[in-house]
């Protein structure tokens, strides 16, 4: 339990040893909020043009991997009672959290923990607790989630829903742009799991990072944020995600930038800490299972003789047996993991 940072961090004077940053990894100079970084109002453009959107969210996916949504259709009243919800959760006594700790959180249904899914081989922990679960089907995963605060079934259940109808929208609207049938995506999707970051103050937030520069391993990710803390790396430098209330950020995962044969790319990000605020974010990941039993591989519509398959076909299990493997290794801005995959 003393790992969670949310249960010895206050008051702590400095970095300690295991969470100092080699120099290579820290946040270096101060990065600026980037305004460019395109903010989609869903409902006004799907009333008038739907063709815009879609153009505008293309766009978006090709240039950056990153954009955020207002308007998406997931009541603001829930999103603002959700993240007070996981503000109470994080700031419960140890006791509380001890229900769903877990020192051995891969392939569990429902843990909290410290840093990664790597703490024990970790050289450098991250400064951040993570509550992962999975959410998908609903009735068969509320059981494991915290019965604490005791409204969190509840809140939590209906809040998936309306994100993963967000989500869903926003699949079609990129399957559309890119040629792709309705529903294209819906069977690379059926994994949906939420993971809420929380990032406690942090004394030195320039020796420390809240979490690393990665790439997520999934088709899509939607993110929801109260403070500043979330980066990303484009064209040769970091920039800052705007929190905007109510708003998502969402960024492109490796399996739609294999899928799309390239058309869409995949987004490095990491997260800084603060000396004076805390951050949440909660996170919900929707791609394939880990046992999806079909091979993922570019899509057929999208193989042409002017835009020649650039990836080979995979089973997904491979490819997190990969990513793991890879996480681990030392940052290169000279090739990916997708180097492993390309034809
Ligand atoms: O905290 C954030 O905003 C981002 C977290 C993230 O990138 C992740 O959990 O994969
Ligand atoms: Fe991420």
């Amino acid at each position: 339990m003393a790992q969670l940072v949310s249960s010895w961090s206050n008051g702590v004077q400095s970095v300690p040893e295991d969470y100092l940053m080699p120099p290579e990894k820290r946040p270096g100079d101060s990065v600026s909020v980037c305004n460019e970084i395109p903010v989609i109002d869903l409902h006004e453009n799907l009333k008038n043009n739907r063709s815009d959107i879609i153009k505008h969210i293309l766009k978006a996916c090709q240039e950056f991997g990153l954009f955020q949504v207002i308007n998406h259709g997931v009541s603001e009243k829930m999103m603002e009672d959700v993240m007070v919800l996981y503000h109470e959760f994080f700031n419960m006594s140890i006791d509380d959290k001890l229900c769903v700790y877990s020192e051995t959180p891969l392939g569990a249904a429902c843990s909290l923990y410290p840093s990664s899914l790597n703490y024990a081989k970790e050289d450098v922990h991250f400064w951040r607790d993570i509550l992962r679960h999975l959410c998908h089907p609903l009735e068969e995963h509320t059981p494991s989630w915290p019965d604490k605060p005791s409204r969190y079934r509840q809140e939590v259940g209906r809040y998936a829903i309306e994100v993963r109808k967000m989500g869903f929208k926003i699949l079609d609207l990129i399957a559309e742009g890119l040629g792709l049938k309705d529903g294209y995506f819906n069977e690379v999707s059926q994994n949906h799991t939420m993971a809420i970051n929380h990032y406690p103050p942090c004394p030195d937030p320039s020796l420390a990072m809240g979490i690393g520069a990665h790439r997520d391993a999934n088709l899509i990710t939607f993110i929801q944020q109260d403070q500043y803390g979330l980066q990303m790396y484009n064209h040769g430098k970091w920039m800052g995600i705007e929190p905007i209330p109510n708003a998502f950020v969402i960024n492109i995962g490796y399996q739609l930038e294999i899928i799309s044969n390239g058309k869409l790319k995949s987004v490095e990000h990491r997260g800084v800490t603060s000396s004076t605020a805390a951050r949440t974010s909660i996170t919900t990941f929707v791609g394939p299972n880990l046992d999806h039993s079909v091979a993922v591989e570019p899509a057929k519509e999208l193989v042409t003789s002017t835009s020649p398959r650039k990836f080979k076909s995979y089973q997904f299990n491979n490819f997190i047996a990969d990513y793991l493997a890879y996480s681990k290794k030392p940052v290169s801005r000279d090739g990916t993991l997708l180097d492993l995959y390309r034809l």
